[in-house]
């Protein structure tokens, strides 16, 4: 047997549609586009790129976007005055400081400043918070897009035996909060996991991000499992993900690299864009359609 691929490219094109048409209706009800902001201090050329197809994607789903670049050596002063100001903004719905940051900034103290109610990634403790008690939260984008491929491959998550590889506050935490919610039965494996394959072998829903290429083995993989594949590590061979390729021969539903996950964080980054942008302005959006 060999897995269905997921077509998360396809997936996340759809899923942009919807949001167009969302953010065309808000702007009819509000009198103003749903605005996104994106923020990169340094020139990291990958991340360059990423700033770049979010702003394309962005105007594309009939947004404004507001970029800025700001240099390497930017101190943490200038970020958080920067930050205060998109806080302020009305035009300004969504928040986004692309990581990582350099390392003479303080991280943790930039999410923090982020209005939670404008903070599209999902990294402020307040909606850390609010998705952890089951309260409406703004969710990460990264596991969000992952929860819908599920969804769209397994409409009935509940009992299913979920697997996560990974513990970071970015993909695996809130990865395992919404499995939870999904009544899914959780278990967080990590770097320190003893005998990793035991665990993944029983998972019905693997969701590996580990950031280490091919790390997941085809032998670990319970046939027919629906197996989502998070990273994205540049080798020499191209874009590989954490599971090695040949995964596919036993696996039930593999996501590939690239085009699963990735092209889906984006497209759930404007949902969040127009999510946050109704709550703010009061004007309803009907989240359910997205
Ligand atoms: N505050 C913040 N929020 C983020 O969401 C965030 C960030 N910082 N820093 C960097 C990472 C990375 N990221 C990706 C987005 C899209 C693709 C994507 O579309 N990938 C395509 C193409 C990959 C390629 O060709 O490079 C794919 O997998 O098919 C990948 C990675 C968002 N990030």
């Amino acid at each position: 047997m060999t897995a269905r691929i997921i077509d998360g490219k396809a997936f996340a094109a759809g899923l942009r549609a919807r949001v167009g048409e969302g953010a065309a209706g808000f702007a009819r009800a509000a009198g103003r586009k749903p605005g996104l902001a994106v923020v990169l201090v340094g020139e990291d050329p990958a991340s360059s790129v990423y700033v770049r197809s979010k702003g394309k994607a962005t105007l594309a789903a009939g947004m404004e976007s507001f970029e800025h670049r700001l240099p390497a050596d930017t101190d943490s002063a200038t970020l958080l005055a920067l930050v205060d100001r998109l806080n302020a903004d009305d035009a300004v719905d969504g928040i986004l400081v692309q990581l990582p940051l350099p390392a003479h900034i303080d991280e943790r103290a930039v999410i923090a400043r982020i209005d939670p109610a404008k903070d599209v990634d999902g990294f402020h403790p307040v909606n850390a918070g609010r998705l952890a008690t089951g309260l409406d939260a703004l969710v990460p984008c990264t596991p969000l897009g992952c929860l819908m491929l599920l969804k769209d491959a397994h409409p009935h998550l509940a009992g299913l035996e979920a697997v996560v590889i990974g513990r970071s506050n970015i993909v695996g935490k809130p990865m395992g909060q919404l499995l939870l919610r999904e009544s899914c039965t959780v278990t967080m494996t990590h770097s320190r996991t003893r005998d990793i394959f035991a665990h993944v072998r029983q998972a019905d829903i693997l969701v590996a991000a580990v950031g280490i290429p091919g790390f997941v083995q085809k032998e670990w993989i319970k046939p027919g499992a629906t197996v989502i594949d998070v990273g994205i590590n540049r080798t020499d061979a191209g874009l590989v993900g954490d599971v090695a390729a040949d995964a596919a021969e036993v696996a039930g539903a593999i996501t590939p690299v690239p085009g699963g996950v990735g092209p889906m964080t984006i497209a759930v980054l404007l949902r969040n864009t127009l999510v946050a942008a109704g709550r703010r302005a009061g004007v309803a959006v009907d989240e359910s359609a997205l």
